[in-house]
């Protein structure tokens, strides 16, 4: 269930650890984000061992059940399947349909699909539970990451009936062009995460900041999947 606080088409909030470097910043950072309303938690990070990936993924799933949260993990199928959370999957991690399998029918799969309608559509056909599209901005936290153009939000709310997460350099300013592209879920790591003294009163006056620039959700927008 997406978080009622946000009415069905909300914030994604993303870690990563350029923004959120140990234990205690990553703990206070996603919990000052989940105290001013995020629909979902994504705990991404490229550097940390296994034995940290998973003592951090089960503080981050106790904290996110607290708040009633769901919480996501990036790449890493098996942590995902040890401790029971969801996966978001891109195009050179394990495959949508392996994780289904492994993850079970419940579980929520999140597909990276760049630009592309088309995967987006296999994506969902092999059992993804929403599909992410972007970058739509210059994103600090992955450069390198193939960009899309807005309109291609405007297609697949007209083909798909999944939930539609933006993202890339998403901000309090560009947010409310990409709502009204078509994006349901808004996912954010710099925008919510980066700032240059690390304080949760800052991240949650940001996340306040951003959903006060979020439009309502009618009830065509709410995503029933999620
Ligand atoms: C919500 C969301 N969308 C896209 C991505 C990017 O996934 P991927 O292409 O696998 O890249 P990495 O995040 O693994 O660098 C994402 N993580 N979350
Ligand atoms: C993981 C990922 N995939 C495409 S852009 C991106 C990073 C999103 O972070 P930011 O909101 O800081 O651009
Ligand atoms: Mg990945």
């Amino acid at each position: 269930m997406l978080n009622p606080n946000v009415g069905g088409s909300g914030l994604y909030a993303i870690t990563d650890p350029q923004w959120l470097p140990d234990d205690k910043s990553l703990l206070l950072g996603v919990e000052a984000a989940l105290e001013a309303g995020v629909a979902l938690v994504q705990y991404r990070d490229k550097t940390a061992t296994e034995a940290t990936a998973y003592r951090r993924a089960r503080a981050l799933q106790a904290l996110c059940t607290d708040y009633q949260v769901p919480l996501i993990i990036n790449d890493r199928l098996h942590l995902a399947a040890d401790l029971g959370l969801g996966v978001h999957l891109g195009v050179s991690d394990a495959s949508i349909a392996q994780a289904r399998r492994l993850l079970g029918a419940n579980a929520l799969l999140g597909a990276t699909c760049h630009a592309s309608l088309s995967r987006a559509q296999a994506s969902l056909q092999a059992g993804a539970s929403y599909v992410a599209f972007g970058r739509f901005f210059p994103s600090q936290t992955k450069a390198e990451a193939p960009p899309a153009e807005l309109s291609l939000l405007t297609q697949a709310r007209q083909k798909l009936t999944c939930p539609l997460v933006a993202i890339g350099g998403l901000n309090v300013n560009n947010l409310p062009q990409v709502q009204a592209a078509g994006a349901h879920l808004l996912a954010l790591s710099a925008g919510i995460f980066a700032h240059t003294d690390f304080s949760p009163t800052q991240i949650r006056m940001q996340v306040t900041a951003l959903n006060a620039a979020l439009r309502p959700a009618m009830p065509s927008n709410v995503p029933h999947h999620l």
